[in-house]
Parts: C-alpha cells; sequence; structure tokens
C-alpha cells in the first residue's frame, strides 16, 4: 500500500514517541514516521546494543530519531521519552506465556505509558493490542463475526497457561480504564499473527513462526488456525489510527485467516524446495475451523491490506535476505515494496 494514501496530515513538526522502538513491528513504525517527517523518540531498554543499530540506518533517523533509554516498569524513564511529544505508540512488550515475566511488565508497563502520556498531554496514545486480547473465549461460536466488542476470557486464558493473551488483555483493559480517568485520547490497534520483511537483524517470534517451516525443524503442522497480517500494514494501521482524528476504539487489523494445512501448501507452492510438512500432526480430529475475523472498521478508513500470500512472500525473502535461512529456491513473485 502506497504511503501516500494515509489521507491525513504531514508529521512535520510534530514529535511522537515509540515504545520498544527496536522491535519488529516498531521498527517498521519508526520508519513510517521517519518517511511521514516525524521527529521520532524512540525508547530501547538498551541504545547501545547492536541490534538497535538497524534504526540508526533508516531515512530520516540521523536528523529526526532519538533513542531513550527505559523499561517499561521504569516510570522515569518513560516519562523523559514520552515529555515533548505530541503522540505515542506504545508496542512494548514482553511475548512469553511465563507468567510473571509477561503480566507485570505488560500491564504495569501500559500503565506507566498512559500516565506519563497524561502527564505530558499527548494528543494520542496508539497501544499495540493483539488478538490474543479479543479471541480467546471457549464460549464464542467459530460461526459468530469476531469484532472490536470481543474481549478475551481471563479466567479461560488463566485455566490454559495463555499467560501472553492474559497479560495483553489486562493491558489493554487497564489503558482503557486509566486512559478515562486520565482523560487520554486511546486507541488500540489489534493484529492477529504478524508476518512480513524484518528491519531488526534477528528473528521475532512471529516471524519464527513461519521459518520453522523451511528450516526442516517443524515435520509435521499443528491442527490450528490463525490469523495473519502485513508488518507493513500493521504500522500504516497505527499512523491511519493517529491521524485521523475522528478514529475511536480498537481496530482489527487482519487480512485474512488461514490453518496452518494452508498456510504450508502456500509456502510449498511459492517454495518448492524446502522441506515444508505434508503431514497434520493431528490425524484424527476434524481440522480446526476458523474464526470469523472482521477488519471492516479500518477498511472503512480507507485501509488496503496485503494479500496473505504476499506476506508470506515477502516473510521468507526477507529470512533469506538477512542471511537467517538459506537460499534454497526462489520462485519468481512480485516482491512488493521492501
Ligand atoms: C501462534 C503462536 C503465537 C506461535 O506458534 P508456534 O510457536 O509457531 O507454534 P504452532 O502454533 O505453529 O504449533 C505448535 C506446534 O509446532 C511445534 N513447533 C513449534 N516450534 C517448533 C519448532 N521450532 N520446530 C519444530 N516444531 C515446532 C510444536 O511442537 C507443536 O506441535 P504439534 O502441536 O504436535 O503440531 C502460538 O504460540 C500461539 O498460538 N499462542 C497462543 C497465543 C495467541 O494466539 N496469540 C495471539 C495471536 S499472536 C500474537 O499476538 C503474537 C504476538 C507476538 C508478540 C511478540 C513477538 O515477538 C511475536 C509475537
Ligand atoms: N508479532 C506479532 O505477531 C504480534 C505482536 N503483537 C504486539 O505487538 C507488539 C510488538 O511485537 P513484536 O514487534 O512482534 O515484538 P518484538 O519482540 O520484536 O518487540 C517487542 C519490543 O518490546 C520490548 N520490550 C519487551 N519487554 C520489555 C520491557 N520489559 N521493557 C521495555 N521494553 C520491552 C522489546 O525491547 P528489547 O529490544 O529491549 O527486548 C522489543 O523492542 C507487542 O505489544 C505484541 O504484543 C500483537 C499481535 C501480533
Amino acid at each position: 500500500m502506497a504511503l501516500d494514501n494515509v489521507s491525513s496530515g504531514s508529521g512535520y513538526g510534530k514529535t511522537v514517541c515509540v515504545t520498544g522502538a527496536g522491535g519488529f513491528i516498531a521498527s517498521w513504525i519508526v520508519k513510517l514516521l521517519l518517511e511521514r517527517g516525524y521527529t521520532v523518540k524512540g525508547t530501547v531498554r538498551n541504545p547501545d546494543d547492536q541490534k538497535n543499530a538497524h534504526l540508526k540506518e533508516l531515512e530520516g533517523a540521523k536528523d529526526r530519531l532519538t533513542l531513550w533509554r527505559a523499561h517499561l516498569l521504569d516510570f522515569q524513564g518513560l516519562k523523559d521519552a514520552i515529555s515533548g511529544c505530541h503522540g505515542v505508540f506504545h508496542t512494548a512488550s514482553p511475548m512469553t506465556n511465563d507468567a510473571e515475566k509477561m503480566v507485570n511488565p505488560a500491564v504495569n508497563g501500559t500503565k506507566n505509558v498512559i500516565i506519563a502520556a497524561a502527564e505530558a498531554k499527548v494528543e494520542r496514545v496508539v497501544f499495540t493490542s493483539s488478538i490474543g486480547a479479543v479471541y480467546m473465549d471457549p464460549n464464542r461460536s467459530r460461526d459468530v463475526v469476531v469484532d472490536e466488542s470481543c474481549w478475551s476470557d481471563l479466567e479461560f486464558c488463566k485455566n490454559t497457561n495463555n499467560w501472553y493473551c492474559y497479560g495483553k488483555t489486562v493491558a489493554e483493559l487497564a489503558a482503557w480504564e486509566l486512559a478515562k480517568e486520565k482523560g487520554v485520547d486511546l486507541v488500540t490497534v489489534v493484529p492477529p499473527l504478524v508476518m512480513g520483511p524484518i528491519l531488526q537483524p534477528t528473528m521475532n517470534i512471529s516471524t519464527g513462526h513461519i521459518f520453522k517451516y523451511l528450516s526442516g525443524s517443524a515435520k509435521s503442522y499443528t491442527n490450528d488456525v490463525h490469523a495473519y497480517v502485513h508488518v507493513r500494514d500493521v504500522a500504516f494501521a497505527h499512523l491511519l489510527v493517529y491521524e485521523t482524528p475522528s478514529a475511536s476504539g480498537r481496530y482489527i487489523c487482519s487480512q485474512s485467516s488461514l490453518h496452518r494445512g494452508e498456510l504450508v501448501e502456500i509456502l510449498a507452492r511459492l517454495f518448492p524446495n524446502y522441506p515444508i510438512p505434508t503431514k497434520c500432526s493431528d490425524e484424527i480430529n476434524p481440522r480446526a475451523k476458523h474464526y470469523k475475523y472482521s477488519s471492516q472498521k479500518l477498511k472503512d478508513m480507507g485501509m488496503e491490506f496485503t494479500p496473505v500470500e504476499q506476506s508470506l512472500y515477502d516473510t521468507v525473502i526477507s529470512l533469506q535476505h538477512k542471511g537467517i535461512l538459506g537460499v534454497v529456491h526462489t520462485k519468481k513473485y512480485a516482491s512488493s515494496k521492501l
């Protein structure tokens, strides 16, 4: 999607903060913000770590990007970074099912960001939530459309040890509650599994999810479904909801849902020379049913999504370019703008 599609004003003269700036999605948010002319204050846990060096190579970074040291539980660090900003993109979060490592930083980190944003009187906070805060409800039929009114069932997340989904749900709920109390204008973007080119030097968990099917490490695929979206579209959605004054509430940002069997079929068609599994690990149960996610709210704002085949293609090509995945074969396919 062309960046010119962002309908509202440019970022010139505006300063925004992006938390966890060196991460997979945040790096793309920083890239698009810099391209729009914003001045960006990015928080990272260690500005000197080589894993954040790619940020300094982004176009515009030399003049308009500064990195600020801040752990999610370090209120003063976050406050310093958010001070003087017009807006905040709160993307930093642990991604783990370890309750201790997940819940406290995700929830209290988010509260810290909202409080610091309120003190700095920012115009808007955009929070990166997750479909994990939406779909985990065993009592909701998979035939029902899942939209922004849906929330994951906290007891179910707890009882099934889905601490990542639990943490993201509680963090988003806390963000809404505190934003209301402090008068902060909050909008949330809710992506499913995010794919596409990595700007950072190493793989993250959602690209690792694809990598295991090409590396030979996964010998079968699981009987499960997930929805997917291109990382550039997710970053774009963050800018779109930030720059559109009428944007409000939650925005599911999902392109399409695939059963893992459909995912490996696409990969095998695009990259037939990799050892992609052809067998499901579950030969007993019927195929897991898709969820019916609706991204209509975003589409109504003009959002156009990259097809899932292109997202998968871009993911694999990026892993090859980074030297993470050996090049076995590249089928001709229109490469999207990296
Ligand atoms: C989709 C997830 C996120 C990743 O899955 P995965 O690690 O790629 O594993 P699979 O779901 O493909 O399947 C597990 C199967 O693959 C196997 N497996 C597994 N890694 C291997 C292997 N490296 N070799 C070989 N076999 C393997 C594993 O043993 C198991 O085998 P089996 O069930 O017998 O088929 C998965 O953890 C999951 O569904 N979690 C529930 C949470 C969830 O739904 N989250 C909400 C949407 S996703 C989201 O918000 C993500 C946020 C995120 C935030 C930050 C990030 O950095 C990254 C992501
Ligand atoms: N990737 C996906 O498929 C999806 C991701 N999301 C959400 O998007 C956001 C970004 O995910 P993604 O880019 O994939 O993840 P990454 O792991 O690539 O990035 C996460 C970032 O959060 C930072 N971070 C983690 N814990 C802390 C902490 N305690 N204090 C400060 N910073 C911290 C990391 O910093 P450091 O570099 O210092 O480790 C890193 O920069 C998260 O909120 C995640 O929940 C939602 C749906 C899907």
